[in-house]
């Protein structure tokens, strides 16, 4: 883990950031009520093994995305969404086949995915791939999608789509069409108050007590989800450390609770802020 920290990543390309922080975020430990390195969290499907394979079945595909922004850079952003999809699927395809089934990174696959995209298509356009062109690029790539894909569908088949019509909430889709909102106001102005591993708790416990995430509300319901928010909230009050986030750990997994969607914000956290 303290190597992974250790790199230079103000070097390296998006598809590389999104990699490792996938990595960084699957090691980071303890975790509350997600996999890591000491246990699997809420989940009897799942373990530290199982994201490592999932992890390296999706590693190629983001380059893959980043090309494809540059291949269509001077196509309008509200056609690139629909030409990004099939190899997002593909990528959503190829990480089923590497867990045997089990869904342990779609909504990665998702943020990340669209971060590869819209850095390949700042490149095609000769623009400098900063933290806040992404997320202006991410938005204007996804403007449009939560009333496309969740105001005018009735018919509701994933959680995400669930909930949007039971208690409105937007999801993954909702964070990414606003330009990841929660991660660059609840995360990004607090990425320096800590240092090494403190600094990645933070930063999750700030996703926690701020992200509406749909896998604590397919889980738990909103209750679930305002305790995970709460908890997180009253723990940023307190000068937290290991022991506190373990007593956390033990109350999610008794809870079955499961913090899916801010792991994923974690990842999209740590490339955003290892650009200028
Ligand atoms: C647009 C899609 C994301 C459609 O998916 P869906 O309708 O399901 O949308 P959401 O539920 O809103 O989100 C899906 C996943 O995104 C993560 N997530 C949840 N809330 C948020 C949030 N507020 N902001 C950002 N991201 C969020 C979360 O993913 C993680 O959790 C999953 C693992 O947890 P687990 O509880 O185990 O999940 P399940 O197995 O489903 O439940 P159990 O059976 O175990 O109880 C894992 O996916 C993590 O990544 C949400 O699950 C998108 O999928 C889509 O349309 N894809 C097509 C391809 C594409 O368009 N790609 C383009 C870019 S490449
Ligand atoms: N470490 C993790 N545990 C459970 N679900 C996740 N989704 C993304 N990262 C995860």
């Amino acid at each position: 883990m303290a190597g992974l920290l250790a790199t230079n990543p103000q070097q390296d390309d998006v598809p590389t950031l999104a990699a490792r922080a996938l990595r960084i975020e699957l090691d980071l430990t303890p975790k509350p009520g997600l996999v890591d390195r000491a246990n699997s969290g809420s989940h009897q499907d799942m373990d530290h093994a199982l994201f490592v394979k999932s992890i390296a079945a999706i590693t190629p595909w983001f380059s893959a995305f980043m090309q494809a922004g540059q291949a269509h850079a001077h196509k309008p952003a509200s056609e690139q969404l629909r030409l990004l999809r099939p190899q997002g699927i593909a990528c959503e395809q190829a990480m089923l086949s590497a867990t045997n089934g089990v869904n342990t990174h779609k909504g990665g696959i998702f943020s990340l995915g669209l971060l590869c995209f819209a850095a390949g298509r700042l490149q095609g356009q000769n623009r400098v791939v900063s933290a806040d062109a992404l997320c202006r690029q991410v938005s204007e790539i996804c403007r449009g999608l939560v009333a496309r894909e969740l105001m005018a569908r009735p018919q509701a088949a994933t959680a995400g789509e669930k909930q949007f019509h039971a208690y409105g909430l937007t999801g993954a889709r909702g964070e990414v069409e606003q330009g990841f909102i929660t991660v660059r106001r609840a995360v990004l102005p607090f990425w320096h108050q800590e240092q090494g591993e403190r600094r990645l708790h933070n930063a999750l416990l700030r996703l926690m007590a701020a992200n509406a995430d749909s896998n604590l509300v397919s889980r738990g319901g909103m209750a679930g989800l305002r305790y995970v928010q709460d908890y997180a909230a009253a723990l940023l009050a307190t000068s937290w450390n290991s022991d506190s986030l373990r007593e956390m750990d033990n109350a999610l997994m008794a809870r079955r609770l499961s913090p899916g969607g801010s792991a994923d914000l974690l990842a999209v956290a740590y490339v955003l802020a290892s650009l200028p």
